[in-house]
């Protein structure tokens, strides 16, 4: 079924079998001109654009997902399913929930816990975590020992909500749960990976305290996250 109703491309050659996936759409356009050579625009369809190039000769695509749980699992679902993709790495931002984690840390996810009713809706699963693939985390770690960037791994807190009228969610979600930091998508991709037969990880970088309240701007979290993307694009290659 290709075109899908949000992915205009319809060749499947130029999809990649791996996809990094930024929230953002504008820091996919930014990964693209950055790293990638030989690119070419695969969608433009609600301004979700995505574009495919080559890494260090490897080819890989890069496409925003959008913000949140139904956002991701549109995107990453369509292309696991009619683009032939096999491996998606979340590349986001997300709020610390300890004061161990300082701005600009990155995290690799073992695993997210999710209040989302995503997995349950279709039918996949009532749990509550859900996990990232190893065989990703194991190349990540590598890549991450390779290029000398410190790497923190651990249980992110996928919430269905920015904006929470319940002050100490943050403190509940650490000390009981054992989150660490929190994002808006995770938890869907996962579950998109495990019912189609796919790989998915996400690596994070941390945009902002919900315990010191210290931020980054806009521009810096569409613009800094390098480190992280280094990585990524590591997996890529390798994968
Ligand atoms: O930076 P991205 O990848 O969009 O990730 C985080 O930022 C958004 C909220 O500002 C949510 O999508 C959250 O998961
Ligand atoms: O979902 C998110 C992402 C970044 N920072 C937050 O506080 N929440």
């Amino acid at each position: 079924m290709i075109p899908t109703p949000h992915i205009s491309i319809t060749d499947k050659e130029l999809v990649a079998k791996t996809v990094l996936m930024p929230g953002d759409p504008l820091r996919a356009k930014m990964i693209a001109e950055t790293f990638l050579e030989d690119v070419v625009q695969i969608n433009t369809v609600r301004n979700m654009f995505g574009y495919t190039g080559t890494y260090k000769g490897k080819k890989v695509t890069v496409m925003g997902s959008g913000m949140g749980m139904p956002s991701i699992g549109i995107y990453s679902y369509e292309l696991f399913k009619f683009y032939d993709v096999e491996n998606i790495i979340r590349v986001g931002s997300c709020g610390a929930y300890t004061k161990d984690l300082n701005l600009y840390d990155v995290i690799l996810v073992d695993d997210a816990y999710s209040e989302s009713s995503y997995a349950k809706t279709m039918g996949l699963t009532s749990a509550k975590t859900l996990k990232a693939n190893r065989t990703l985390n194991n190349r990540a770690l590598k890549a991450a020992e390779r290029l000398n960037i410190p790497v923190t791994t651990g249980r992110i807190h996928s919430s269905d909500v920015f904006y929470n009228l319940k002050g100490s969610v943050h403190e509940e979600r650490f000390e009981k749960n054992g989150c660490i930091a929190v994002e808006m998508e995770s938890f869907a991709l996962f579950a998109n990976a495990k019912a189609l037969g796919k790989k998915a990880t996400c690596l994070l970088t941390v945009s902002d305290s919900l315990v010191t309240h210290e931020a980054t701007t806009a521009e810096e979290r569409q613009n800094s996250f390098s480190r992280m993307m280094e990585i990524a694009l590591e997996v890529a290659r390798k994968s």
